[in-house]
């Protein structure tokens, strides 16, 4: 009997929003077993009422149709939005979608777990109240963050978009909310990219109580790299971040940023991930949860998903090599968005003066010129190395009292991850490390000594936080050191939860090998300090006022000084010679 088969071939209306994402990203974290180092949380649909907590009831009740309409009719009731797709499952999907950001929620916000990643389809950063758009029917994340705050009373919320595109729908549940803080960069080209909004230009902020709370970062030209992306972070969202001092940090974790993918057109790569998930980390007592939006590069995908994942997890962080400073169209970015934030945020209040002639920076950071060879290829041509293994060495931390000796080799020959030492000098002691490490290890290293500050005492934690982001961040980022020697001479003035801080933010570097030398009486900071090596999260430093004038004039006069040379402490494409 011939059987006749029917092969009903659904042509895929979209190309890039397919299965294989997910199948591929998970996939990734078997092979690397990460997902044996998770636990891995039920999903559930998310109900009405926490649809209705961003969407409106007319929307809702036209979504709970589309399982009933034939395939003309969901054709026809996709066209009232733009650029989604809906198919009869998509509902039930996209509730699923809501309920796993959900139980993610719950589990960190009840302590079951630290962090967490969602990986979900379809994505929700562009759907808005009452309409789909950019293969999103509800707002993930936006529907978390309300449902934080009603649920758990947070107080304040930090959402943070990586993904390439603006998640307009965010911005507009949100703009006049001062409670939740939205950060977003995405390809704009001066409004030529999709969505095409001037409502992703750097000039909006936010409205009415939320003004301030809006924060656009514009790109303007693909082909952005790690500098471009960690220049922002440190000359912008970590400085207002700290300030704002969330009590969670919610990701629209969107990886078509990364190399090779179609939509984004940039070229940094997926280690980057790693960092910028690390940087996020250090606040809100590591209260994170990512939640999946866009990344259409199968490769790239998969890679940032378990860079992502193996940072939540607190392994070392692969040093980023060649870091070139950030490029001219960075630059006039970063420039708009810190002015426009200035009268907000007091930490850009002194931020870099405009100044005369422009600098001419290195060759590989500008766009404008990108090689030839590079420009030609094709998103999907563009080949990149496999982000490093990211070993973690059999001990994480080694204590070194009085009578023993400092031996920084077992750090940096990975037997140890990091440690610290109490020594009867500190200074005297630094001194041999640095010989010793210089002569024996011929390694790198990073002496981090407390800045020169004006102003003594602990008072100014907001003037060490700005020192912290505006040089000693780019600064080790670029230097790229293989040991990072953390001293805390007697009387530096520095209070404890800003040493834990920096303790934290310092292992970005250096595979995390961090020699941490202290005073042998200044016993009491041997807890804290250890607590931050072992991997927990350091306290948050509360709502960082206004820090002093001179002291964060000193810092400006001293990333002017230094940016000839280190250029990603630029933050602005001028000069000040
Ligand atoms: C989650 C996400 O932000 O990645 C979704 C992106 C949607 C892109 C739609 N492209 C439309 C091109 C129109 N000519
Ligand atoms: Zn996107």
């Amino acid at each position: 009997m011939n059987c006749r088969s029917l092969f009903v071939h659904f042509s895929p209306a979209c190309k890039i929003e397919v299965p294989e994402r997910l199948t591929v990203s998970h996939g990734a974290l078997v092979r690397n077993g990460l997902t044996d180092r998770c636990i891995c949380l039920p999903v559930r649909e998310a109900v009405d009422a926490e649809i209705l907590l961003v969407h409106s009831e007319e929307y809702l009740e036209a979504v709970k149709q589309t399982p009933h309409m034939t395939l003309e009719d969901l054709k026809e009731f996709t066209l009232q939005y733009g650029d989604v797709y809906f198919h009869p499952n998509i509902y039930h999907c996209a509730k699923l979608a809501v309920g796993s950001a959900l139980q993610l929620v719950d589990s960190v916000l009840m302590g079951k777990v630290k962090n967490g990643m969602a990986l979900v389809r379809p994505p929700g950063h562009h759907s808005m109240r009452s309409a789909a758009n950019g293969f999103c029917v509800f707002n993930n994340v936006a529907i978390a963050a309300q449902y934080a705050k009603q649920k758990y009373g947070v107080k304040r919320i930090l959402i943070v978009d990586w993904d390439i595109h603006h998640g307009q729908g965010v911005q507009y549940c949100f703009e006049d909310d001062p409670s939740v803080l939205y950060f977003s960069w995405h390809r704009y080209e001066h409004q030529k990219f999709w969505p095409n909004l001037k409502d992703s230009d750097y000039d909006i902020v936010g409205k009415g109580e939320g003004a301030g709370f809006n924060i656009n970062v514009p790109w303007n030209k693909v082909g952005m790299e790690n500098s471009d992306y960690l220049s922002v972070f440190c000359h912008l969202l970590l400085p207002i971040a700290y300030e704002f001092c969330p009590d969670l940090v919610l990701v629209c974790a969107g990886f078509d940023s990364a190399i090779g993918d179609p939509e984004g057109e940039m070229c940094a790569t997926p280690d980057i991930f790693a960092h910028l998930t690390y940087l996020l980390m250090n606040l809100a007592e590591g209260k994170l949860c990512a939640v999946l939006e866009g990344g259409y590069n199968l490769t790239s995908l998969a890679q940032s998903v378990c860079q992502t994942v193996q940072t939540l997890l607190g392994d070392p962080l692969p040093p980023l090599t060649n870091l070139t400073g950030p490029c001219r169209s960075t630059l006039e970015s970063l420039q708009c968005v810190r002015a426009a934030h200035r009268q907000h945020w007091s930490c850009l209040r002194h931020a870099g003066t405009i100044s005369t002639k422009r600098i001419k920076l290195s060759g590989e950071g500008n766009k404008d010129e990108a090689e030839v060879g590079e420009e030609q290829k094709s998103p999907e041509e563009k080949i990149w190395p496999e982000p490093p293994k990211r070993i973690c060495p059999p001990v994480c931390s080694a204590v070194v009292l009085p009578d023993g000796v400092v031996c920084p080799d077992i750090i940096i020959l990975f037997q140890i991850r990091n440690g610290l030492a109490l020594v009867g000098d500190a200074a005297m002691t630094m001194t041999c490390v640095v010989q010793y490490v210089a002569a024996e290890v011929d390694s790198r290293y990073e002496l981090i000594k407390n800045f020169p500050f004006p102003s003594q005492g602990c008072t100014d934690t907001s003037g060490f936080a700005q020192a912290m982001f505006s040089l000693l961040l780019p600064l080790g980022y670029q230097y790229n050191p293989s040991l990072v020697l953390l001293v805390r001479m007697p009387g530096s003035g520095v209070c404890d939860i800003m040493w834990q801080q920096l303790t934290g933010l310092l292992q970005s570097f250096a595979h995390g090998h961090t020699l941490v030398l202290l005073q042998e009486d200044d016993k009491a900071c041997v807890g804290p300090t250890a607590s931050i090596l072992l991997g927990n999260p350091a306290p948050p430093l509360g709502q960082l006022p206004a820090s002093l004038k001179e002291d964060a004039e000193a810092v400006e006069r001293l990333r002017s000084r230094l940016q000839a040379d280190w250029n990603l402490l630029l933050t602005t494409g001028e000069s000040t010679k």
